[in-house]
């Protein structure tokens, strides 16, 4: 699956669509030769214009709708992810208005046509153009806030995360400079094409894994799932609801050896959060950085993990020690799965 608003075009604002438009209706009038009387020119000629600049704004805009995913028409975990970044409610009454915009300009220009063919007089089928100009553009102005809301929202939208939804995902949580990025590189494939995007203000990487027919992907969100809940702010907390969606296992990370500059205590402490809010996922928990930490804070830990009933798996991420192991757990884990969605797609096909 590619990011859904990748063809989303750059959008025109209300000043630049009009200015196209009136420039197209006036090379259109002036490369045009009516023939008949003086009425029946002026009525052609003034057609023309009418139409043109209804079909280049019309145009513009309904290309805006047609290369953008409608939010209900998204998988939950891209509403979600658009909800934190851009306001799913907002972006939709952009959308919204556009339509609305695109129908009105429809509805305006049969209307002027109409009235144009109706007239006798040349000046007043100028003045009915006219007329029909100024609505046009304000209809464009009273439209504008959104098509400049949907421009910023562009900007942010095609550096959405490319995160293939069929795949099971692997999410991994714990305090900043646990080592979760360097587990991130030992995970996925030996030459993992961890991307970088906007992401709140940080990024999201993500790493693929292939062995055999197994595929999975392991995606690594700084800022968010390496904090206590009560400091995340409401758009942190709908991007953790957005991985809910997506992940299927997490990997948990301890850092005994307290490098990474948070007490044992309160490493306790965000796992337990952690813990809670993804009450029912299969966590599998690692203690990272075991060749320099110090073996009673290893025992410690252990002993916190063993009494929540929680199995813990020593490892070294840097020099790779243990990581064999893991991914034997990550796989026993995902496994069944990817079998059981194997053998639904084999009766599809057999049926
Ligand atoms: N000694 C030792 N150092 C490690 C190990 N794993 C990671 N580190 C070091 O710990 C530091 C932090 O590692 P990162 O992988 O960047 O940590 P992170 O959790 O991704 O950090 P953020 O992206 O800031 O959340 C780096 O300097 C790593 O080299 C390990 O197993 N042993």
């Amino acid at each position: 699956m590619k990011n859904p608003f990748e063809k989303m075009p750059t959008i025109l604002l209300a000043d630049e669509i009009i200015d196209k438009a009136f420039r197209r209706a006036e090379k259109a009038a002036s490369a045009f030769t009516p023939r008949g009387n003086i009425v029946s020119k002026a009525r052609q000629r003034e057609e023309l214009r009418i139409r043109t600049v209804s079909n280049v704004i019309r145009d513009n805009l309904r290309k805006v709708l047609n290369r953008t995913p409608g939010v209900s028409t998204l998988p939950s975990f891209y509403q979600e992810l658009l909800d934190t970044l851009v306001d799913k409610r907002m972006f939709h009454k952009a959308l919204a208005s556009i339509n609305w915009a695109v129908k009105t300009i429809r509805t305006l220009e049969e209307r002027y046509v109409e009235k144009v063919r109706y007239s006798r007089d040349p000046k007043e089928i100028a003045r009915l153009r006219r007329e029909f100009y100024g609505r046009v553009a304000s209809i464009l102005k009273d439209i504008n806030d959104n098509l400049e809301y949907l421009n910023k929202a562009r900007d942010v939208l095609k550096d959405m995360p490319v995160i293939d939804l069929d795949l099971p995902t692997i999410v991994i949580a714990g305090h900043p400079n646990v080592g979760k990025s360097t587990l991130l590189r030992r995970l996925t494939n030996a030459k993992p094409e961890i991307a970088t995007y906007p992401f709140t203000t940080k990024g999201i990487n993500v790493g693929q894994f292939e062995e055999h027919w197994l595929r999975y992907q392991v995606i690594d969100t700084p800022g968010l799932l390496d904090r206590p809940l009560s400091e995340r702010n409401e758009i942190e907390r709908q991007a953790i609801l957005a991985l809910k969606h997506l992940g299927k296992l997490i990997i948990y990370i301890f850092d005994p050896s307290e490098y990474c500059g948070y007490p044992i205590e309160e490493q306790m402490h965000l796992f337990e959060e952690v813990y809670r809010e993804f009450g029912g996922f299969p966590f599998i928990v690692v203690l990272n950085k075991t060749d320099i930490a110090n073996e009673d804070k290893i025992r410690e830990v252990e002993e916190f993990l063993r009494e929540r009933g929680v199995e813990s798996l020593r490892i070294a991420a840097e020099k790779g020690l243990g990581i064999e192991e893991l991914k034997k757990r990550v796989i026993k884990i995902i496994k069944p799965e990817m079998e059981a969605i194997v053998h639904n797609m084999g009766r599809i096909e057999g049926e």
